[in-house]
């Protein structure tokens, strides 16, 4: 079984890959001070609670956002698994399409997946909108390759903004707001949010699309994407999991090409 990790900057996911389907996924905060024995800890008790004793592992792909969580990642693996993982982003991990964007830039390997998984998925000429920490804006090109996108701060990050620059801004969750015009506090900073995000969904996609040339598909991904889309339609589809099938779709890619 292959096991996916995506570690973003707010959460690290597992999920195990069983040959055609997921099985369950895992998820953690994403910290770096994490042993790989604390993971372990972790690992064994949720997969055995999901009913399977010690899985057999016979390999690990990574994404990480946070390059410090990496090393203990790989510890673990290689401690409890004896696997040396494909680390997105390496050298050493091939990816399926291009990349062309300005020279030293290191893009996230969370876009770069998500880039990989919107072209398996639905082809090339995409925007991908991920709502993870930061909500980006990944673009796929006819043939794929990833040349660049956007980066906005993200729905909860913003709220968090919001709540410690102003002493009277209370922390509120996100929701979908009944009304634009608030009549209290929260209700107000709920709009601001909500529907801002709305507005900065539908005019950076249509710049993009403007800039680009050629009709576009958007795709939305990432925890938040469906309570926007169920309320303010924004993308032309909704992926579940996307991050977690470009990560199986980046070993298949390596498996094919010999590199794992
Ligand atoms: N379904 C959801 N409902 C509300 N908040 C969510 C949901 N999914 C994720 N979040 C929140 O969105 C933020 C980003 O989470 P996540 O997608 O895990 O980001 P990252 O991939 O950057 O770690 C976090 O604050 C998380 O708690
Ligand atoms: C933009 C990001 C912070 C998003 O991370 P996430 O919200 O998934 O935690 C991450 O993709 C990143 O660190 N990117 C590096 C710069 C770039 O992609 O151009
Ligand atoms: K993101």
């Amino acid at each position: 079984m292959l096991l996916a990790i995506d570690c973003g900057n707010t959460n690290t996911v597992f999920s195990i890959w069983d040959g055609e389907k997921f099985l369950f996924s895992l998820r953690t905060s994403t910290e770096y001070q994490r042993t790989a024995d604390q993971y372990f800890v972790w690992w064994d008790t949720l997969t055995r609670h999901h009913g399977l004793v010690r899985p057999e592992i016979t390999g690990v792909v990574i994404s990480s956002t946070v390059p410090r969580v990496v090393f203990n990642l790989r510890v673990f693996t290689d401690r409890y698994f004896g696997i040396r993982p494909l680390v997105v982003g390496k050298p050493e991990c091939l990816l399926p399409v291009g990349v062309r964007v300005d020279a030293g830039t290191q893009v996230g390997p969370d876009r770069l997946v998500n880039t990989v998984a919107g072209y398996d998925k639905y082809g090339g000429d995409l925007i991908i909108v991920d709502f993870g920490t930061a909500t980006t804006f990944d673009v796929a090109d006819k043939d794929g390759a990833y040349i660049g996108g956007v980066i906005a701060p993200g729905v909860n990050l913003s709220l968090e903004a919001l709540h410690m620059a102003a002493a009277a801004l209370p922390h509120v969750d996100i929701t979908h707001p009944d009304h634009v015009i608030g009549t209290n506090t929260v209700a107000c900073m709920q709009s601001g949010i909500f529907w801002g995000y709305v507005g900065l969904i539908k005019e950076i996609s249509a710049r993009i699309k403007q800039e680009h040339g050629r009709p576009m598909k958007v795709i939305g991904t990432g925890g938040l994407a469906p309570l926007f889309q169920s309320h303010a339609p924004v993308f032309d589809e909704f992926a579940d999991e996307l991050t977690m099938h470009g990560l199986v779709t980046i070993w298949a890619y390596n498996k094919e090409q010999g590199t794992v």
